[in-house]
């Protein structure tokens, strides 16, 4: 029997409460990684993905914005003509058969993975693959981390706000850590195959970005386009188109939406540990320059 998208995302939370704790996150290389959504033999099967040059590539460290972006792509590529298969984007959530399916699709396909750069099939570099890359400022990541982390079934329930924080700090959550992700990044800042926005940026300006985004993968669009896209595309507007889709699961990925909601989890100390960590790792970078640290975290 076929599945369809939505149908297998609830049986994949159902499988969740079945679940112990204990048995969903598994560790590959040192890294944490969710046992339903990314097991071992997906991100084996990724050795062989060939990534083509006009494939869509969204990268984001997890909670930066990827569903946000893919619904942004999404909509961009159905109004210039293309028809994408309802499954999720996320590479390392496609089981080997998908894979197999995927390496097939017609051209140009929309991929998307919240892996560590230097653990992307090597392919999407060799082939010169155009990759666009969602960064948010590390304290709503940690936020909206832990909100996940207890609302998603497939993922364990933290003991606490301070255990997460602690665990962010020190990359033990799934996909490893923030900070090795964004000096990662920071290496590809002036590649022009790469194009990295900020949640932050397209809070304030979505229509800016929708456009940036088309201009970066030569999608053209008419600026009414862009702006319809913008408006189906604010938190309100897709919380409310995923209602029908998500259920009950809609909260779990539309949270909140909002910048700033650090301020009502962090204690003092924790907000001064995180401004020395982006102080040591990141102050002086131009990804750090380009997440506006001081604007949106202190
Ligand atoms: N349209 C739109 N506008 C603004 N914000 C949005 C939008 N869609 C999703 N979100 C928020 O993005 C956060 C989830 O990030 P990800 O999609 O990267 O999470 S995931 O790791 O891929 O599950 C999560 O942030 P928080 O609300 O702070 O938890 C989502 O609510």
């Amino acid at each position: 029997m076929s599945h369809t998208f939505q149908e297998k995302k609830k049986s994949n939370m159902e499988r969740g409460m079945d679940m112990k704790d204990e048995e969903k996150l598994y560790k590959r290389n040192g890294i944490l990684y969710p046992t339903i959504m990314s097991p071992p033999e997906n991100l084996d099967a990724l050795k062989d993905l060939e990534a083509r040059e006009d494939d869509i590539m969204l990268v984001a460290y997890p909670k930066c914005g990827c569903n946000w972006m893919v619904g942004v792509l999404r909509k961009i590529m159905t109004t210039c003509g293309y028809t994408l298969p309802e499954r999720p984007r996320l590479i390392e959530f496609h089981s080997p058969e998908v894979q197999k399916i995927e390496a097939e699709m017609p051209s140009p396909r929309f991929m998307a993975s919240h892996l560590h750069p230097d653990d992307i099939p090597v392919s999407f570099k060799t082939n010169k693959t155009k990759i666009l890359v969602v960064f948010r400022n590390p304290k709503d990541t940690a936020v909206s981390y832990y909100h996940f982390m207890n609302n998603n079934p497939v993922l364990p329930k933290t003991e606490s706000w301070d255990k997460f924080f602690s665990d962010f700090m020190s990359g033990e959550v799934c996909w490893g850590s923030y900070f090795d992700h964004a000096l990662a990044w920071e290496k590809h800042v002036d590649d022009p195959n790469v194009l990295i926005v900020t949640y932050e940026e397209l809070k304030e300006n979505l229509l800016e970005g929708v456009q940036k985004i088309a201009n970066f993968f030569n999608f053209p669009l008419t600026e009414e386009q862009v702006k319809g896209i913008a408006g189906e595309s604010t938190f309100s507007a897709m919380q409310l188109s995923s209602k029908t889709s998500l259920g009950k699961y809609t909260n779990v990925f539309l949270r909140k939406g909002e910048v700033g909601d650090w301020r009502n989890h962090f204690t003092e100390s924790q907000s001064k540990q995180m401004d020395e960590e982006f102080k040591k790792k990141l102050s002086g970078t131009k990804l750090g320059a380009k997440l506006k640290y001081d604007q949106y975290c202190q």
